[in-house]
């Protein structure tokens, strides 16, 4: 596809999965012969998660009310969940921009397949005659996809474990599982550790915190706690390549636990609405049937807080290899992923 020019724009919520999943998709566009600049309102993530900018790719401030560069946007604008764009690039847009995207949130519920790809016509303002489309990441054909590099299983494949965790600074016991723990600040992290014993009749573990997870306080004498720094987007979804249970949060992770192949706990984003609940159980149905699957839907909802975590009993988080994350993964790799089916929709 010819190259095109693609303007991101990103407000900082909080946390770091809104600027995670941009400068993904920039990376990935660039990869691709485009290029990119990501318009930021807080670019100070970007110093661990992406220390080298590859060429192609422009990271800049948020643009003021009326300053943007000479030569306008390019020809097609993504505002990232709904950020509204500045007036100056608003007034820019007729034009100079062919596409104009709003990037939504992942989520596997229903309303994604009804909402993907509605037009919005802009019949006020600035942009009037515009039409922005709404683009929803998701898990079906009938969505807009989950990013994934084109390259990303030649590069789990050519992944050296040993030579990772030897940078990292990590010692390798042999055969003791390595669990990633990522997740918000009120999860239930002493009963998962406590569970780990169950589990693994209380042969040794080591638990690796990334980020500004909170580690656990009740460490039994078989576990080995260790803090990671906050790591580079790419060794974070080598860690995940490389830990036999990955513990993650927030939606950009969730789609690196999936293509990472093990076993994964996910802390949901938790909404005030109490609209998170709906959001699991949807994510919950996309996996296949049988009686460990099961298990592990039971396991989520405690440790999301939908269900009391005293119902639940001993929790067998063992055998790692449980068959549902595969054939999830399997079934998502057969799906066009979201920098091509983008990249289609501008095409022409
Ligand atoms: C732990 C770690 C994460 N990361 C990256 C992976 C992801 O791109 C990013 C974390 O983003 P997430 O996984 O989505 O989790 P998050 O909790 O940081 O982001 C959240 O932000 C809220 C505003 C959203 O509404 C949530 O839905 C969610 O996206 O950080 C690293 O690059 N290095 C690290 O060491």
């Amino acid at each position: 596809m010819a190259s095109k020019r693609w303007d991101i724009f990103c407000r900082v919520i909080d946390n770091h999965g809104d600027v995670g999943v941009c400068w993904r998709l920039c990376r990935d566009l660039v990869r691709r012969g485009q290029w990119a600049r990501l318009w930021l309102d807080d670019a100070r993530a970007l110093s661990w998660m992406a220390p080298h900018c590859p060429s192609g790719l422009e990271v800049h401030p948020w643009p003021d009310s009326d300053w943007f560069p000479s030569g306008g946007p390019g020809e097609v604008v993504i505002e990232a969940f709904g950020c509204e764009l500045p007036e100056c690039v608003k007034r820019q847009l007729p034009g100079a921009s062919t596409h104009w995207f709003n990037l939504e949130y992942l989520s596997a519920e229903p309303y994604v397949e009804r909402s993907h790809g509605l037009p919005s016509p802009v019949g006020f303002g600035p942009a009037q005659g515009m039409t922005k489309i709404f683009w929803y990441p998701g898990f079906t054909t009938k969505t807009g996809g989950l990013l994934r590099e084109l390259d990303l299983l030649e590069q789990q494949r050519r992944h050296q474990n040993a030579a990772f965790w030897r940078r990292l600074g990590v010692p390798l016991t042999p055969s003791q599982p390595l669990i990633s723990l990522f997740c918000y600040p009120h999860a239930p992290v002493d009963w998962l550790i406590g569970q780990l014993q169950i589990s693994t009749a209380g042969a040794p573990v080591t638990v690796l915190v990334c980020g500004n997870t909170v580690a656990p306080t009740q460490v039994p004498s078989h576990v080995t706690v260790r803090r990671l720094p906050w790591l580079s987007q790419e060794d974070y979804d080598a860690l995940l390549w490389s830990c036999d249970l990955n513990v993650v949060r927030g939606e950009d992770s969730l789609v690196r636990a999936i293509w990472a192949n093990k076993p994964f706990l996910w802390h949901i984003y938790r909404q005030d609405d109490g609209a998170h609940d709906a959001k699991l159980e949807a994510f919950m149905r996309l996996w296949p049937g049988g009686a460990v699957t099961e298990a592990w839907r039971t396991l989520w909802r405690g440790w999301n807080g939908l269900i009391p975590l005293d119902t639940l009993g001993p929790v067998a988080l063992s055998p790692w290899a449980t068959p549902w994350h595969r054939v999830l993964r399997e079934q998502l790799l057969g799906q066009k992923d979201l920098c091509t089916q983008l990249m289609e929709a501008v095409q022409g």
